[in-house]
């Protein structure tokens, strides 16, 4: 591979959850696209300090709090870059369009403006996810109050895993999920054999790690997920064109008793130098460990026993 360009660009994310994107200036190559703002890292450059450095001279706003997301690799025909994503979570100051570009706030789903630059597939989807992906543990605690809980509060995904349950079993259940999560526009997302969910009201299959493994494709589904615990997974869930990864455990967890936990760090090293596809950490985690999560690059949390207390 030739020499990789080294690119930092942020995605600025607004109270109501909408996002910043910014038209190519004439002059560069993809004039005209649509990107997230950002820029090439300077020889000897910090990844925050280009991204400061890139939103002050595009748009004339200081950042002042980001936390790395994705980190894509992706070959042009000009050049093969390396894209280090971050959400923008704080900023000073009035925008103004230093390069005479254009900018539209959009609603993750809903893109108004395009084409986007060919890279930022993947970025567009995980925008889609929320940071809390609740897991469902009815075999332990009951359906009930799970079921009164996503009625209560739907929300933005749940993802159904039921080990033990037989097929009926586990259709019904997802059928009395879906009724309460997909009228708000939650997404029902469901760890089984793919085979399982046919004619089902599902908008995502979830991998174990030993069925990512066997998969030869990708499933048919909008959204397939998958569990991961190492390199070799997190290689063939990239290969197999995978949304949404689960790591875990960060923290100790009843589910698995005597393993040790990754912790942050560990979570972080799993990723190797970042990982192109959104992942939620997991194991022993509340909502109170997302500002961690962030911090160490995560998507958010996914919460099992935590979700329904
Ligand atoms: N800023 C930005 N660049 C992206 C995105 N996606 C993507 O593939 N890229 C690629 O990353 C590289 C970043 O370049 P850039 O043109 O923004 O760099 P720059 O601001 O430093 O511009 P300059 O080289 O004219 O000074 C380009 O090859 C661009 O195609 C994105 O969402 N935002
Ligand atoms: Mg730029």
């Amino acid at each position: 591979m030739s020499r990789v360009v080294e690119v930092v660009a942020g995605t600025l994310i607004d109270r109501d959850g909408r996002f910043l994107l910014g038209s190519r200036p004439e002059g560069k190559p993809y004039a005209g696209y649509w990107e997230f703002p950002g820029g090439k890292i300077e020889p000897g450059e910090a990844p925050f300090a280009a991204l400061k450095r890139e939103f002050h001279e595009e748009l004339g706003i200081d950042v002042e709090e980001a936390t790395p997301w994705l980190t894509k690799v992706h070959v042009y025909e000009h050049s093969t870059v390396r894209l280090r994503f971050y959400r923008v979570w704080r900023w000073m100051g009035e925008f103004e369009m230093r390069e005479g570009q254009t900018i539209a706030w959009q609603t993750p789903g809903e893109l108004t403006v395009g084409p986007m630059l060919p890279a930022n597939g993947a970025i567009l989807k995980a925008l889609e996810l929320p940071s809390l992906l609740p897991i469902t543990c009815a075999h332990e605690i009951g359906e009930e109050v799970i079921l009164k809980r996503l009625a209560e509060a739907p929300p933005a995904a749940v993802l159904v895993r039921e080990p033990g349950y037989t097929r009926e079993a586990l259709a019904r259940f997802v059928v009395e999920v879906a009724a309460r999560v997909r009228p708000a526009g939650g997404k029902v997302f469901v760890n089984a054999d793919p085979a399982w969910l046919a004619g089902l009201p599902v908008d995502g299959v979830h991998l174990s790690e030993a069925r990512l493994m066997a998969a030869d494709s990708r499933p048919d589904f909008a959204w397939v997920g998958a569990s991961i615990h190492g390199a070799e997974s997190k290689a063939k869930a990239e290969a197999l064109g995978v949304d949404y990864l689960l790591l875990g455990h960060v923290k100790a967890t009843p589910t698995h008793p005597g393993a040790a936990p990754l912790g942050w760090d560990g979570f972080e090293c799993r990723l190797a130098d970042g990982c192109p596809l959104p992942v939620y950490a997991l194991g022993g985690l509340a909502a109170a460990d997302l500002p961690d999560a962030f911090a160490h690059g995560a998507q958010g949390v996914a919460l099992m026993r935590g979700a329904w207390r």
